[in-house]
């Protein structure tokens, strides 16, 4: 699969009504989106749960585009090998959750998929330097992960320094927490190619009502390849 630069839209189904997940991820990719975002809480590296590998399984059913699986849990690597099992295209693990990314975005890589590694607002662009070789995807929280609908942190100096250290290599820089039609503009022209976006795609449709989402979708979109330099 030759590399994207451009904008994708990445919808996360924590937004999604969870008693239909199946036609909600239906009705988003229907609706325009390009990666279906996924994110997996253990209640332990973030105070709040969700999914584990199962359901992960049972949505890749409903997924014709790129599964796209943000990993909030510690430790990572013991579950490596289900998120492969269950179809995952892009793993993704924060370089918070334990000593040894290096091993783990190897080990992501290993199982067949593409690997991300994600750092919360704290956590500076040079945490991951020595891991860009190993990365497919680097992931910049603008929320401190857990839960949607929370308040964009702008990390725009953060992604211009992220996106100046990966160079020419073949790596997205992902955007997550807090984008809307307003905040996707900074960070796509600071470097950003994936942006992430639950309660801004999900706000107003439900899947009897889909077309909102694709009106969310095309706005972000518009908004992010609309820029302002
Ligand atoms: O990983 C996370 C939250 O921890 C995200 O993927 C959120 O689900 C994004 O939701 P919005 O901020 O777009 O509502
Ligand atoms: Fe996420």
């Amino acid at each position: 699969m030759p590399f994207d630069r451009n904008v994708k839209i990445a919808p996360s189904i924590l937004s999604a009504d969870f008693a239909d997940f199946g036609r909600e991820i239906q009705a988003i990719e229907a609706q325009g989106a390009d990666w279906i975002h996924v994110d997996v809480m253990d209640g332990h590296f973030v105070p709040n749960l969700t999914f584990g590998p199962p359901a992960v399984k049972a949505f890749r059913k409903h997924v014709k585009t790129v599964m796209d699986v943000h990993l909030m849990i510690a430790p990572v690597d013991p579950y490596i090998d289900a998120y492969a099992e269950a179809g995952t295209d892009i793993l993704t693990a924060h370089v918070e959750a334990g000593p040894h990314t290096h091993r783990t975005l190897q080990a992501i890589r290993a199982a067949g998929m593409k690997a991300g590694v994600a750092l919360n607002p704290g956590t500076p662009a040079q945490a991951v330097e020595h891991l860009l070789d190993l990365a497919d995807l680097v992931c910049v929280m603008t929320v401190n992960p857990g839960f949607g609908g929370q308040k964009f942190i702008d990390m725009t100096d953060k992604v211009r320094t992220l996106r100046a250290m990966i160079g020419d290599r073949p790596v997205h820089i992902e955007i997550d927490g807090g984008v809307t039609p307003e905040t996707a503009p900074l960070v796509v022209n600071a470097g950003a190619d994936v942006l992430v976006a639950g309660s801004a795609v999900f706000k107003g449709g439900s899947v009897d009502n889909p077309t909102p989402y694709g009106d969310n979708i095309r706005a972000i979109r518009m908004a992010a390849t609309t820029l302002t330099a």
